[in-house]
């Protein structure tokens, strides 16, 4: 396909998320089903401009002055693809499959204005009533704090040390340049996408099927490894999910101890038995929704909470959610968030830890919620200083996150970001039950 198939294609798919407000995978998903000539090349560029059109929504329809599928799949292609609108209409000519795109003054005065007069929310590409939530966030940072939330994000994995070591996965995937990551141990990063590139599918990689190692953001890795799981430890992962910090927990644990991994939603569980098989994990033993856990009350060394949330924190990669979100979804997390520590705080043992975390960057979903459980349990827990633990755990790791009070601890709980810790979004408190 030439670029005006790829705009055409691209254009279609932001409509067709538009008008069924689906998510972005499923109608990539179905617009390759349908359009089997596309090769894989056509399909990530297509890809590339409608998740960069999707991130970049507000501030790409401000300075165009149009926010439909067409100004802003036009805005990404003179973002990441060619130098400026003669170029792209060069590209276009004589192509019959390119689409009508806004006139050359439009696409002139998008590259003029960079949106500097734009309000806050709109250079910040979030919806405007989320605008209080990130600057209770962040301060008088939250706009570039939001705003990077809309770069792309690199394809981060987690070498499983039960398994095989850094060197080793580095040299298997040197095709792709990978580099160790910067904060995580365990880590290894592959950039973000340039232009109209794609990430390698590294799942078909010898290695991968070898259990060397994991996809996982390295936000994710350091949450798992700031829990504090030790080797010989009693863990249970209250909200396992497919199992990423179930994996990671046994790295860490050094397939020693046991880890008990659960999760209310059977299907959200499945993948786990595959992916414990293939790392090699032994110290794992999954609880279906419906098993009884009262055996483990109160006997937890750690209790991990990966709570269900509004993913703001993983915005880099999922931007359609970013515009779907809503004050009742968000309601409706805290809520949970609140069951949630409340079922799970009865495994812990006296003297462990009952550790939070959430992959969004809003304060009511963190650090609230971890006050609020505190008042319901007067005496029974209290904040953990994380920036001592982070020295701790990471000795050699230069601090790159932002302390966040909870009840008089003034690094209570951290917070990771693309801008603080060139990670996803995550915040992490633990919580030290009374001996
Ligand atoms: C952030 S996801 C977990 C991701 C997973 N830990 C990982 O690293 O791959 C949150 C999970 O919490 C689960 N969940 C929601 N409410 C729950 C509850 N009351 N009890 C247990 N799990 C719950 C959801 O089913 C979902 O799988």
């Amino acid at each position: 396909m030439r670029l005006g198939g790829r705009l055409s294609a691209a254009i279609e798919i932001l409509a067709d998320i538009e008008a069924r407000r689906r998510p972005v995978a499923d109608a990539l998903k179905d617009w390759g089903l349908s359009h089997r000539f596309a090769g894989s090349k056509d399909r990530a560029a297509i890809g590339n401009l409608v998740y960069d059109a999707l991130r970049r929504k507000r501030s790409y329809g401000a300075r165009m002055e149009e926010e439909t599928p067409r100004a802003l799949v036009s805005a990404a292609a003179l973002e990441t693809l060619v130098s400026g609108p003669q170029a792209l209409y060069a590209a276009l000519e004589g192509d019959r499959f390119a689409p009508e795109l806004p006139g050359a003054e439009a696409l002139s005065r998008f590259l003029d204005d960079d949106a500097h007069q734009a309000p806050a929310a709109v250079k910040a590409d979030i919806p405007d009533w989320l605008a209080p939530h990130f600057e209770a966030a962040f301060g008088e940072d939250w706009v570039a704090e939001a705003a990077a939330l809309s770069d792309r994000p690199p394809l981060d994995l987690r070498v499983n040390t039960l398994k095989s070591d850094r060197e080793t996965v580095l040299a298997a995937l040197k095709p792709f340049s990978p580099e160790p990551c910067a904060l995580s141990p365990v880590g290894v990063r592959i950039a973000p996408i340039e232009g109209d590139g794609r990430h390698p599918n590294v799942q078909v990689e010898a290695g991968f099927q070898k259990g060397w190692f994991e996809i996982q953001d390295e936000g994710s890795q350091l949450a798992a490894l700031l829990s504090g799981a030790m080797p010989g430890g009693q863990v249970l992962d209250f909200c396992a999910g497919a199992g990423g910090k179930t994996l990671a927990l046994s790295g860490a644990m050094e397939n020693s101890g046991q880890i008990h991994a659960h999760d209310a939603d059977r299907q959200r569980l499945a993948p786990i038995y595959d992916r414990l098989k293939r790392a090699g994990v032994r110290n794992a033993q999954v609880h279906d929704p419906r098993d009884d856990l009262s055996s483990l009350e109160g006997a937890m060394d750690i209790v991990l909470i990966d709570a269900p949330c509004t993913g703001t924190g993983t915005w880099r990669r999922r931007p359609d959610a970013k515009w779907r979100l809503s004050e009742a979804a968000l309601a409706k997390r805290t809520a949970e968030q609140d069951a949630v520590l409340a079922a799970a705080s009865a495994f812990v043992k006296p003297g462990g830890t009952l550790v939070y975390v959430t992959c969004s960057v809003l304060g009511v979903e963190n650090a609230d919620r971890v006050e609020a459980f505190l008042d319901r349990n007067a005496g029974g827990f209290l904040p953990i200083d994380m920036a001592a633990r982070w020295a701790e755990i990471l000795p050699d790791v230069s601090p790159a996150y932002r302390a966040v009070p909870i009840a008089g601890v003034a690094a209570g709980g951290l917070m990771l970001s693309p801008r603080i810790s060139g990670t996803d979004g995550f915040f992490i408190a633990a919580l030290q039950a009374a001996s």
